[in-house]
């Protein structure tokens, strides 16, 4: 199986790839046995994949005997797995096992770098290393591969350290050997018991046979299975014990954590499935990164079918699992399973099983839950936006920061707190929690007493849109609610008087032309002069995130509101009234707003130098 003929080509690991085997071997001594997860699992993934695509090409059949070969060669201090899966191309070689596709695992290397020693193992525990797992037990590593469907085969080779060479080669049958080179401190895993608990612990569920070929007494050899395969889901609850539970989520989900919630249940009716499901108590690392779609396994009659069947709706991809149905034919193609109405039916049951198990965790408001909202709150409420069905549903566990204290609240609790006359739940959108706390949009609403919703996830941005109201009260942004603060009183205001902003207004108006919609007095103000906002359409801050996310949006000059008992709106009211210029102060007026609410400055130089002229003066003064 090693390449003999042909010439070697040499080619460069892309920088990434060399960074990342560095830390995966450096970094991760104490987590040395995935190296055996990530193998077996890149092997059993690369023969489902033969065996599905071998439904729309019968040529691509696999072998009556398909599974996974484990041989521990101890004299040539050498580890040996094998497969009969779909194999690669020499382009595929150099592709998979040469460069990082996923930017996560850019993500993942910055992350593992900064991490402290004792937080690394968990690291890797969230992220699964892949192939490059291997280095930490190999000094190399072979790879020969011969694609399902060609007669080449191609081997990669490397030592890890920045470059690895393609040789032409043979294999009898399609699938991939993968050879390990033992470094001297990884006998362990040349050791059959140690190698048949690994199997055990990582990859007893997988439904492949995993062979491992163990010496007997008398010098010859015997490949043994390794793993159960068989089901988990399929036994009944009674006969599972919680730490087989927790193994098979750690499994199916690649983690390391316990699993928060297992649902577990056979339906039986107009459709018949089994279904086993996970809320993971961690987030992985790269989860906002990762793609939209559910990865619920589906399975029929045992058989792995795909993790490309959409069994849940995207604000649910944190769930991990399996279902395995009766009621689809096992040669089903992708066409099919679009189109048959059985994977409607089983989503529905699924999703609907999956939202009561959340809302029935919400109602215990355990630390537990608010740890589970503060991993996936950002992705459930995707739901929010773009389900109709359970909108309501959603809004009614959904947890907020607000003004009123540091802890998350719920809708109800909201509305229970609200104040003699209110009939509207405030909020206010933005970029990150501190600068919303700290927004002068607030100001008026705190001093009336009235609390706001923060919401500062991206898709904050968005969902208030379509959830209009809740138990009969609407939703609405502060920006366009400053309207109802002269219903509520202040004990604040009573005390100053006023600026005449009869003649500010205009002078406003005329110093700054057409860079502003409007100038206009308010009262959401108590501690800022000013606050710039706009009127109809995208709030400011929904505008800033939109521009963003690539959309191009007409510029449209801002409203410039200002506090008629600031001390610096007086002093301006009163040099117009003398008849002196506030020209530059106008501008610097409207900069200031600006820069208080997070938006760019158009003219930063001139800003600071029309700043460093007044300040000048005034320090002369
Ligand atoms: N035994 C194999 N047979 C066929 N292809 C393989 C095999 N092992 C690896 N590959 C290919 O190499 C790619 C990279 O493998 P690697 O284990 O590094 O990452 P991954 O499996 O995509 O992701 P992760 O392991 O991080 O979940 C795989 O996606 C697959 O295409």
């Amino acid at each position: 199986m090693n390449a003999t003929q042909g010439q070697a080509e040499k080619h460069e690991f892309s920088a990434e790839v060399g960074r990342l085997l560095d830390l995966v071997v450096h970094a991760l001594y104490s987590d040395r046995e995935i190296f055996l997860r990530e193998l077996v699992a890149n092997a059993a993934d690369a023969t489902d994949k033969r065996r599905f695509e071998a439904l729309t090409d019968s040529a691509l059949a696999l072998p009556e005997n398909a599974g996974i070969r484990i041989t521990p060669e101890k004299d040539r201090k050498e580890l040996v797995i094998s497969d009969d899966g779909v194999g690669m191309t020499h382009d595929e070689l150099a592709q998979n096992l040469g460069t990082i596709a996923r930017s996560g695992t850019r993500a993942f290397g910055e992350k593992l770098s900064s991490a402290k020693a004792e937080d690394r193992p968990s690291l890797i525990g969230q992220f699964g290393v892949g192939f490059y797992a291997a280095f930490m037990v190999a000094d190399s590593v072979d790879v020969t591969s011969r694609k399902a469907g060609s007669d080449e085969a191609w081997t990669w080779s490397s030592d890890g350290k920045g470059s690895f060479t393609l040789t032409p080669s043979t294999r009898s049958a399609p699938g991939t050997d993968i050879v390990l080179h033992m470094k001297d401190d990884a006998d362990e895993f040349l050791d059959s018991w140690r190698l048949r608990s690994i199997i055990r612990k990582w990859a007893d569920h997988i439904s492949w046979p995993i062979t491992l070929r163990e010496t007997k007494e008398d010098g010859t050899t015997e490949d043994k299975a390794a793993n159960e395969g068989t089901a988990l889901w399929r036994k009944p609850k009674s006969e599972i014990t919680p730490e087989q539970y927790t193994e098979f989520y750690r499994h199916i989900a690649r983690a390391f954590d316990e699993p928060y919630a297992t649902m577990h249940w056979h339906a039986e009716g107009t459709t018949e499935f089994t279904a086993l499901l996970f809320l993971p108590s961690a987030r992985p690392f790269d989860f906002m990164e990762q793609s939209r779609e559910s990865r619920i396994h589906l399975h029929v009659r045992r058989m792995f079918i795909t993790d490309e069947a959409d069994l849940l709706p995207s604000w649910m991809r944190f769930v991990q699992g399996v279902v395995d149905t009766e009621d689809l034919p096992l040669n089903v193609s992708r066409e099919m399973l679009q189109a048959t109405p059985v994977l409607a039916r089983i989503r529905k049951a699924v999703t609907k099983r999956v939202l009561t198990e959340i809302k029935n965790r919400a109602k215990t408001a355990d630390d537990a839950f608010t740890a589970f909202w503060e991993n996936f709150g950002a992705v459930i409420k995707e739901g929010l936006w773009e389900d109709s069905e359970h909108r309501q549903e959603i809004a009614g566990f959904a947890r907020f920061h607000t003004t009123q204290s540091d802890d998350l609240t719920t809708l109800d609790d909201y509305i229970a707190r609200m104040k003699d006359g209110q009939e509207v739940i405030y909020f206010l959108t933005g970029d990150n929690l501190d600068a919303l706390k700290a927004s002068a949009q607030l100001e008026g609403f705190r001093a009336r007493g009235l609390e706001v919703l923060l919401l500062s996830d991206p898709v904050d941005g968005f969902w208030p849109e379509r959830l209009h109201s809740y138990n009969d009260k609407i939703l609405r942004s502060v920006v366009y609610s400053h309207g109802d603060l002269e219903k509520f009183q202040t004990d604040t205001d009573e005390t100053i008087e006023p600026a005449d902003l009869e003649k500010l207004v205009p002078a406003l108006k005329e110093a700054l032309g057409d860079t502003v919609k409007d100038v206009r007095g308010t009262v959401r103000l108590t501690d800022s002069a000013v606050v710039i906002t706009s009127e109809g359409g995208p709030d400011l801050a929904m505008q800033r995130l939109m521009r963003r996310s690539g959309q191009s949006l007409p510029e449209a000059p801002p409203i410039l509101e200002i506090n008629p008992r600031h001390p610096l709106i007086k002093a301006l009211s009163e040099r117009v009234s003398k008849g002196e210029s506030i020209k530059d102060l106008a501008r610097v007026l409207l900069d200031l707003a600006r820069v208080q609410e997070g938006e760019p400055l158009p003219d930063p130089t001139g800003f600071a130098r029309l700043l460093a002229g007044l300040l000048a003066g005034s320090a002369a003064a």
